[in-house]
């Protein structure tokens, strides 16, 4: 029905369907590369579809942007360059925003036309793009990457769509190496990685190319976000060879970035005791995950 947003026959959860109810269309349209819904839901705020697939709410982004931004980013002292593939919303951008120590933030985004419409309809998370030290690059990832020079970025985060689109690429093993070069030693990448209940296969393939590719150590780490599907969202934490990264004890606590903060929102989700709780995970996950 027109006024339902629903995907049975979505591959990467067959069968399922999410579904929000459309309150008001607020913005519809199409790019080179994916269509681009926005609409005012009943209880969410705002929400930001791509190809029909759920992308961010009002309600819930903080748990996504802030989890993948701060586990990487309180897991190293100072993080100085930080790279981000994807997130044209500007929500990571603004949580990289509070840290003081950070003084340049690279953001590869392909979809020129997502940077757009957020700016107009979702001001809390593009004021991320507002921030003097962000450089923003509009293109293909894989490009941008063989371009940096090698061992350039302290911190890299892929904020991905679902491999079924523009972001394909993004979890086969070419890229994943382009990273590994682009990090300096002892660097850090944290990468969207699905959910522990739908995705074991694809993340247990992202679990042993990245322990290839990174040599240093790779976590699996988890939060709940309500309006993706079943629920909850996974980040892969990898460490490039070098010091030795301790994802599971935070050393940048929480306080010190509270007043970092330039303008836009308050940290609502992320907390140091979140921090080591996203790492502990359920026992089917721990047999399925863990054994890398
Ligand atoms: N920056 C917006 C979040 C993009 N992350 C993805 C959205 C779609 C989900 N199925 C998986 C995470």
């Amino acid at each position: 029905k027109a006024n339902k947003l629903q995907y049975y026959n979505n591959p990467m959860w067959p069968g399922e369907t999410h579904s929000l109810k459309v309150e008001k269309i607020l913005y519809q349209g199409k790019s080179p590369y994916q269509e681009v819904l926005i609409f005012e839901s009943l209880t969410y705020g705002k929400v930001l579809a791509l190809d029909g697939i759920v992308q961010l709410t009002d309600k819930d982004e903080c748990a996504y942007q802030e989890m993948i931004t701060h586990l990487p980013l309180c897991s190293i002292p100072s993080p100085k360059k930080v790279l981000v593939i994807g997130g044209g919303d500007g929500g990571v951008l603004r949580e990289i925003a509070r840290h003081g120590s950070v003084e340049s933030i690279d953001i590869c985004e392909i979809d020129q036309l997502v940077i757009d419409v957020c700016k107009d309809f979702f001001p809390d998370l593009s004021v991320g793009f507002k921030d003097p030290r962000v450089r923003l690059h509009v293109g293909d990832a894989v490009e941008f990457l063989r371009n940096s020079p090698e061992g350039t970025y302290d911190a890299i985060i892929v904020d991905s769509s679902d491999p079924i689109g523009p972001a394909q690429e993004l979890v086969e093993k070419p890229f994943f190496e382009t990273i590994a070069r682009a990090l300096r030693p002892g660097g850090v990448l944290c990468n969207q990685a699905e959910s522990m209940w739908l995705h074991t296969h694809l993340i247990q393939d992202m679990l042993s190319i990245c322990c290839e590719t990174f040599k240093g150590s790779v976590h699996y780490a988890w939060a709940s976000v309500p309006t993706y599907p079943s629920g909850a969202i996974g980040f892969l934490l990898c460490a490039k060879e070098g010091p030795p990264v301790n994802f599971l004890a935070p050393i940048n606590p929480i306080e010190k970035l509270e007043g970092a903060m330039t303008a836009g929102r308050d940290i609502r989700f992320y907390n140091t005791e979140m921090h080591r709780a996203a790492f502990v995970l359920p026992t089917f996950a721990k047999r399925e995950l863990e054994a890398y």
